[in-house]
């Protein structure tokens, strides 16, 4: 329960809302309990009026005007005599009649107040329970973006999606519906209670008495609808996921013949769904039920023990239908107990759920506001590092500096650090030991902002948004920049724009679900084109050539040049086409530099590098040769 006081921020800053909201209620409520005054007068006018047509003493009845008629008229001014002097059967029939019409019109503009003021009450608490729901998923979402890598690395998608999605949805049940009929409860309870208790203490006792046993009982049933509707989601969410998997991954699918066995299995995760879904309906049609027989009960006491009353003169039959109206009235708050106790353990148990992420620290965080200007030098002095969940040693004593303006080409056997790298130089990571320094100064001590805005950076694994190709260059961009010029550049430059401009609608082509699908290689240079678009200080290429040939490599590498003009590259890659053209090259092997210096350098000194590049060289003239 304490997990909800984390709501209580929204709650004061909402307190008009709620303020105005309990107003509101009251007012409702406050017509709510004038209407069944109204109908105890209609009855006991009605058999007072009876008695004496079957007495015919007219002279002897002197017509007492309801409360809720009289308390109009006192109100209004208006004279009475027209109803209280009454001297024959006739007259009195038109006066009964006149008032029953009366009351009935009364009846019918409280019920219309009480409506109104509802629909004002829904209008202030509802509403703000969706205005808080709208600021705690910002909150969730920034506390997303705040944090780190390693985050997203331990907690699936799926989890974080919920949190945000089912989790906050629970808790808006709280804030909205909890809240409102819990309060609705309390005004209602006190305001009828009184009003029952000011006609006879004894029957307000009797007929109270099941309504514990509704709230208790409703508790019940509502905890066994919420545990199996529980069980019907996660079901339906692992359907989901199932279904996803299979249509993403259609074509290996297809390929490996496996339509049969996902029919089958889709079907028994459906029958699981079904069998669990019919399970919730049968303790679903309890609910009203249950409510009846309650109310079904009261009633029966009202009637009753009402009834004997009526007959010892202590109250008269209006009253039993007033309390019948009250015993009404209240079921649903009381019922609502039991719902709204379910409703807050579980929105206690989302909000649980939700601190568990809003109260993590990013291991990296921003050191200052200021921000810093990038000039790109680079230097690991010492740097291992190991990565935090796997505990796998990724870097060992890794030391170099490149100076700004130069190239860095980063070679090496799978596994061997070289994303590592990259990853340190971004931080995404900080080191584990050593020091990595940014323009001579330790990038702990960098504006994060002003380091990530300076980075071009093209992961190994391409990844573009559902979006239109323009856009996706875009990304880094500011809007207030020459945005389209800066995103044609980036595409002639990375030598893909000749491929947009084949599309019918060019740069404004829908990549991604909605869109169409761009070759390995084309999906690598557009994102070559998003890292330089913003021209950026330092650009990193992380094995971004691996999908396209040598011939096309060359011409992204020659255009590339031109923009590699007075910025820090970092080129990883695992052919020695690519990384030639460096002011220096590093050969990595598990995690440690063996070998470092220009390419003819290298291949001078007849290691791992020169070896690397006669295989590959005899590879591509085999290729030729084929
Ligand atoms: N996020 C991570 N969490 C845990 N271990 C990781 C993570 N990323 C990489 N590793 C491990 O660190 C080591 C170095 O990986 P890295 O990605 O830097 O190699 P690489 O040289 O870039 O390889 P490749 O050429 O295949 O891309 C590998 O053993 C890898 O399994």
């Amino acid at each position: 329960m304490r997990a909800l006081a984390h709501l209580n921020k929204y709650l004061w800053h909402y307190k008009w809302q709620i303020i105005l909201g309990t107003v509101f209620i009251i007012a409702s409520n406050l017509f709510a309990i004038y209407a069944p005054r109204m109908i105890r007068e209609a009855f006991d006018l009605i058999t007072e009026s009876l008695d004496t047509y079957n007495t015919g003493n007219v002279s002897d009845f002197a017509l007492k005007l309801p409360y809720s008629v009289s308390f109009i008229f006192d109100l209004f001014n208006i004279s009475t005599t027209r109803f209280t002097d009454i001297n024959s059967v006739s007259g009195l029939t038109k006066a009964i009649t006149s008032l029953s019409i009366l009351l009935a019109i009364l009846y019918l503009v409280a019920s219309l107040f009480k409506g109104i003021f509802l629909f004002f009450t829904r209008q202030t608490i509802i509403i703000m329970s969706r205005l808080i729901e709208f600021d705690l998923k910002n909150e969730i979402f920034d506390q997303y973006q705040r944090l780190n890598l390693a985050f997203y690395r331990r907690n699936k998608t799926g989890d974080l999606m919920n949190r945000i999605s089912e989790d906050v949805s629970q808790v808006r049940m709280y804030l909205g519906p909890a809240i409102m009929y819990t309060l609705n409860l309390v005004v209602l309870s006190v305001l009828a209670i009184w009003a029952m208790l000011s006609v006879n203490v004894e029957l307000t006792l009797y007929v109270l008495l099941p309504l514990p046993v509704l709230s208790v009982s409703i508790y019940y049933v509502s905890t066994l609808i919420n545990k199996r509707s529980e069980k019907v989601q996660r079901q339906q969410s692992h359907l989901s996921t199932l279904v996803q998997e299979a249509f993403s991954g259609i074509r290996v699918l297809k390929a490996f013949n496996r339509q049969k066995s996902t029919q089958e299995n889709f079907a028994k995760e459906c029958n699981t769904y079904k069998v669990d879904s019919l399970r919730l309906v049968k303790v679903d049609a309890l609910f009203m039920p249950a409510i009846i027989l309650l109310i079904g009960m009261s009633t029966i006491i009202t009637i009753y023990v009402g009834g004997l009353k009526a007959i010892n003169g202590e109250i008269t039959i209006g009253n039993i239908a007033e309390f019948v109206i009250y015993v009404n009235m209240l079921t649903w708050p009381f019922a609502s107990v039991g719902w709204v106790t379910s409703l807050v353990q579980r929105a206690a148990a989302s909000q649980k759920r939700i601190n568990e992420f809003l109260h993590i620290e990013p291991e990296i965080r921003n050191p200052k506001e200021a921000a810093d200007e990038i000039k790109g030098k680079i230097a690991f002095e010492d740097v291992s590092f190991v990565y935090p969940d796997s505990g796998i040693k990724a870097l060992r004593n890794v030391s170099f500096e490149i100076n700004s303006g130069e190239t860095l080409a980063i070679i090496g056997r799978t596994g061997s650090g070289k994303s590592t790298i990259a990853n340190l130089i971004c931080r995404n990571f900080d080191v584990t030991s050593g020091r990595l320094l940014i323009d001579n100064e330790p990038i702990e001590k960098i504006n994060l902002n002003s380091l990530r805005s300076n980075i071009g950076y093209v992961p190994q694994d391409v990844f573009l948004f559902s979006d239109t190709i323009a856009n996706n260059i875009a990304f880094g961009l500011s809007s207030d920049e020459n945005v389209r010029q800066m995103v044609e550049m980036a595409a002639e430059n990375a030598y893909v724009k000749h491929n947009i401009e084949e599309f019918p609608k060019k740069f404004e082509t829908m990549l991604g679900e909605r869109g169409i699908n761009l070759s390995g290689g084309q999906k690598q240079r557009v994102s070559i084109a998003r890292a330089i678009a913003g021209k950026p200080q330092i650009l990193i290429f992380d094995d971004c050539l691996s999908a396209v040939d040598t011939e096309t490599e060359e011409i992204i590498l020659s255009n590339l040049k031109k923009i590699m003009v007075n910025k820090t590259t970092v080129l990883i890659s695992h052919r020695v086409s690519t990384v030639k053209m460096a002011d220096k090259i590093l050969v990595l092997d598990e995690g440690a530099i063996i070998e470092s210096g220009t390419h003819d350098e290298l291949l001078s000194k007849k290691g791992t590098y020169a070896e690397l590049h006669l295989k590959q060289l005899s590879e591509e003239r085999k290729v030729e040769q084929d």
